[in-house]
């Protein structure tokens, strides 16, 4: 379905991927873990075509990703939708003109300008709003919302393209533990009712096991894990960090409430 062979991206004389394969033949929830600057960001976005590879090759059903142009490539992003840690939404529109939004890339320039949204989309948009718990909101402004609902606007507006791939990058990197479940529990759900590809940059070990079917870890552009969550054992994440014997589990958890200060700390440290 979806393979990504020997993916390189270098910037200058930084190699950022490095020869990244790894095939998908069905749909599924992957995560991506590795510390900061292991490479996570600059994979997805080579997916996605925001980043252009250096080498390597990407096929999705047959087409080769990395040389499509123009329209081709504008609707491959759009079946490969992407949502991102900051959320990007328009902070002082309301919520349901910032899941239309998602629609933008098949409407005309003068629609855009006049903020005129068929009627079709606008209950598609309502329709999304409400199966994610927030219709409710769709007259506020987005800056009005809190972190975890403003990420269920986003990717509300990732769904009004119906993508085939939902690419997250470090999604619930912002929010508190509550928040981050209810996001984590958003994009599991969509995999599960809608058959769709989640491939999401995670920064905790505790998220990645819980929620993917399969976690391919990264460390210096590298794939030096691939495995189900099982096989994630504590030896495993030690290659993927590059942490020495005094690795500790909690010091990737995401539930940071019980821990002690110092400890929580330390999972900063390893998160940003
Ligand atoms: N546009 C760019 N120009 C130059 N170097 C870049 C660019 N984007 C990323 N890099 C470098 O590539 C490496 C990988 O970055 P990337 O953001 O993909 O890592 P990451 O694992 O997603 O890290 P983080 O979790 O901090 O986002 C880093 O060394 C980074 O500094």
């Amino acid at each position: 379905m979806l393979t990504a062979t020997d993916l390189t991206c270098r910037f200058g004389p930084r190699t950022a991927v490095d020869r990244v394969s790894f095939a998908l033949d069905r749909p599924m929830f992957l995560g991506v873990i590795g510390r900061s600057g292991a490479g996570k960001s600059t994979l997805l976005r080579m997916l996605n075509r925001l980043t252009d590879a250096t080498s390597g090759e990407v096929q999705f059903k047959g087409t080769d990703i990395l040389r499509l142009t123009g329209r081709a490539k504008r609707d491959w992003q759009g079946r490969c939708a992407m949502i991102f840690q900051q959320f990007n939404l328009v902070p002082r529109l309301d919520v349901a003109s910032n899941v239309l939004h998602g629609t933008l890339s098949r409407r005309s320039t003068l629609a855009t300008m006049f903020n005129l949204w068929p009627e079709t989309d606008i209950a598609r948009a309502l329709d999304i709003l409400d199966r994610l718990g927030i219709a409710d909101q769709a007259p506020k402004r987005a800056e009005a919302l809190s972190g975890g609902q403003q990420q269920r606007v986003a990717i509300a507006r990732a769904l009004m393209q119906d993508p085939a791939i939902i690419l997250a990058d470090e999604p619930i990197a912002s929010l508190d533990p509550m928040n981050a479940q209810l996001v984590m529990d958003t994009l599991r759900r969509i995999h599960d009712e809608d058959g769709r590809t989640v491939i999401a940059n995670l920064h905790t070990l505790d998220t990645a096991r819980r929620y993917c079917d399969r976690v391919i870890g990264m460390r210096d552009g590298r794939v030096v894990f691939d495995g189900t969550p099982d096989q994630l054992t504590t030896g495993a994440a030690r290659e993927i960090y590059g942490a020495d014997a005094s690795f500790s589990e909690k010091a990737t958890s995401t539930t940071l409430d019980g821990l002690p200060p110092d400890t929580a700390y330390a999972s900063t440290m390893l998160e940003t």
